[in-house]
C-alpha cells in the first residue's frame, strides 16, 4: 500500500495553551480517513499543519516522501485541499469558477475542467451561476476545485457542514467512488460522526489535541459497535496509555 501522508510527533500549541500535541498518524491511498472530535478539539489545526497553512512547533510531516518543511512544492504538488470555507465567486457560474481555480495551479489543462465537473455530478450545473447551487453543490464545486490538480491526497475541513440529507449522501457518494476507483485519499474532519460513518475506512479521534484513538477501522471497532459508541468509550477513557502505545507502534 502506498503512503501518501506521514505525520510524526506533529504538536503546535498557541498562546493560549490550546493546540494539538504530539500527532502521528499515516494515510496510504485510497483510504478514507474521518478525524472527528469536538469543536475545538484540534481537527483544523491538524489539516493546517498537513497543508503547510500553520508551521507546526514540533514532528515532521511528509508527503509522498516529501518533507513539508523543506520540499514544500514537491510535498503539495498531488495535493488538494478544501480547509475554513467552500467559497466560490456568486457571480460566475461553476465552469468559469473552476477556470479561475486552475489559474492557482501551473499547468491545468481545459480538459480537467470538463473531468472534474464530470467527477462531482456537477457538469449539468456548470453553465449557472454559483449564486444559484445549492449549499451541496458549492460542497461539490470545492472539491472540483480541489480535484483539478490530480491530487492523490485530498484533504476537507467539515465537507459536511450545513448540508442536508441529501446533499450528504451524494458528497459521501463522490468521495468513496474517487477513492475506489482513483484511489485517491482523503483526510476528511468532522464533529458529526454520522455525517462519515458509512464510508470512513480509518479512524482517527481528537480529544484536547490529542489524537487518542487512530487505526483501521475493521481493526478498532468491532463489527457490533457503532462509530458513535466507539468514539463515547474513548473520549469516556480519555488518552490514557493509547496515544503512548500507538506512537511506540
Ligand atoms: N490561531 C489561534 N490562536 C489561538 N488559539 C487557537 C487558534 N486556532 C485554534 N485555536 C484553539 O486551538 C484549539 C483547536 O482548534 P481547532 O480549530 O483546530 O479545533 P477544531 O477541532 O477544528 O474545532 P471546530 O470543530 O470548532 O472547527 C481550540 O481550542 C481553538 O480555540
Amino acid at each position: 500500500m502506498e503512503t501518501i501522508l506521514e505525520a510524526q510527533g506533529v504538536s503546535k500549541r498557541f498562546g493560549n495553551g490550546r493546540g494539538i500535541g504530539q500527532i502521528s498518524l499515516t494515510v496510504n491511498a485510497g483510504d478514507i480517513v474521518g478525524l472527528f472530535g469536538q469543536n475545538g478539539a484540534g481537527k483544523t489545526t491538524m489539516l493546517k499543519a498537513v497543508t503547510g497553512l500553520c508551521r507546526p512547533d514540533e514532528g515532521t510531516i511528509r508527503l509522498f516522501g516529501f518533507d513539508l518543511n523543506t520540499h514544500f512544492e514537491q510535498a503539495m504538488t498531488r495535493v488538494g485541499c478544501v480547509i475554513e470555507a467552500a467559497d466560490a465567486y456568486d457571480y460566475m457560474t461553476g465552469k468559469q469558477n473552476l477556470r479561475q481555480a486552475a489559474r492557482y495551479y501551473p499547468d491545468v489543462p481545459a480538459s480537467r475542467i470538463e473531468e472534474v465537473l464530470e467527477m462531482t455530478g456537477l457538469a449539468p450545473y456548470q453553465n449557472e451561476r454559483a449564486k444559484h447551487y445549492s449549499l451541496g453543490m458549492k460542497q461539490r464545486l470545492a472539491l472540483a476545485a480541489a480535484l483539478l490538480p490530480e491530487p492523490r491526497l485530498v484533504i476537507l475541513d467539515e465537507p459536511t457542514n450545513g448540508l442536508d440529507i441529501e446533499g450528504m449522501v451524494e458528497l459521501r457518494g463522490t468521495i468513496a467512488r474517487l477513492a475506489r476507483e482513483e484511489g485517491i485519499a482523503f483526510l476528511i474532519s468532522s464533529h458529526m460522526l454520522s455525517h462519515l460513518e458509512p464510508i470512513v475506512t480509518t479512524v482517527g479521534i481528537l480529544h484536547r489535541g490529542d489524537l487518542i484513538r487512530f487505526g483501521r477501522r475493521f481493526e478498532l471497532v468491532p463489527p457490533d459497535v457503532t462509530l458513535e459508541d466507539y468514539y463515547l468509550e474513548a473520549i469516556q477513557s480519555g488518552k490514557g496509555e493509547d496515544v503512548h502505545e500507538r506512537t511506540a507502534g
